[in-house]
């Protein structure tokens, strides 16, 4: 895929190096959907979300997040290629400037819109996100691509409150909400050993992408490009492009949950 070709440069978001020196499991790759190996032992992924832990959303200058309570293990994944529990602690979305581009991941080269990532850490081993972040296995990151088609209703529920975190640090409360409406029903994922794509770029994530992208509609993506990366009182900077660019696979491979 293209994008390669900044693999050695400076992203222009980025001040560090966008691979940092013998990464050797970075993300996010690009999926070869032939290359993938189909193992028949992936359980089936079990999601368990209560609404209920659902705190805020806000604008950390990068993203927007919506930020759960995780001081038990009340809204989980497990099963798949996980050996523990992992607790929801947040998502957030990656998306570009204009429909062409936006994703992190991509598959046989295709770059969505929009990504969303579900960020869970291994509550079983370790006993904060923080601690688990920087361990191997201490993260589990649900990616779901989002593609233009018809009006997401569970998402507009997001979109209609991003205009109170437009800036920088906003932050609005939110009352129940489930993220389970915000994945595919189809099961199947492909999982491969990787990093977070920004700061501090932790070797720690098992990556689970959802091989079937949900629909969303031109409109709320605009909204999403309306967000400023920039706090109130400075010059305003539209938060478009904010995904990292394409790490290369090294030795690793993917696998599928489906033949
Ligand atoms: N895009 S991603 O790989 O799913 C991703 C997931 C979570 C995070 C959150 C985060 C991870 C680490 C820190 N830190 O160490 O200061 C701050 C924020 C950052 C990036
Ligand atoms: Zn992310």
């Amino acid at each position: 895929c293209a994008s390669y070709r900044l693999r050695d440069g400076v992203h222009p978001l980025w001040q560090s190096p966008i691979t940092i020196p013998g990464g050797r499991r970075q993300s996010p790759i690009n999926i070869q959907w032939k290359d993938s190996v189909y193992d028949p032992h992936l359980k089936p992924l079990e999601i368990r979300y209560d609404p209920a832990t659902c705190l805020h959303m806000w604008n950390n200058g990068y993203s927007f997040l919506v930020e759960f309570e995780d001081s038990v293990d009340k809204s989980i994944i497990t099963g798949g290629p996980l050996e523990n529990n992992y607790r929801l602690k947040q998502f957030h979305f990656h998306w570009g400037a204009v429909n062409e581009w936006g994703s992190e991941h991509t598959v046989d080269c295709k770059v969505f819109p929009a990504e969303l990532h579900l960020v869970h850490w291994n509550s079983c081993k370790f006993s904060s996100f923080e601690e688990a972040l920087m361990e191997e296995n201490g993260l589990a990151v649900i990616g779901v691509f989002l593609k233009l088609g018809a009006n997401h209703s569970g998402l507009q529920k997001l979109v209609d409150a991003l205009p109170s975190i437009k800036h920088k640090d906003a932050l609005v409360e939110l009352d129940e909400f489930d993220p389970s409406c915000l994945l595919p029903s189809c099961p199947d994922y492909w999982t491969y050993a990787g990093s977070l794509t920004t700061p501090p770029l932790s070797e720690s994530v098992t990556w689970i992408i959802k091989k079937n992208a949900v629909e969303v509609d031109e409109d709320q993506l605009e909204v999403f490009r309306m967000l400023l990366f920039t706090p109130s009182g400075e010059e305003e900077k539209r938060m478009v492009d904010n995904f990292r660019p394409l790490q290369p696979i090294m030795d690793r491979t993917v696998r599928s949950s489906f033949p």
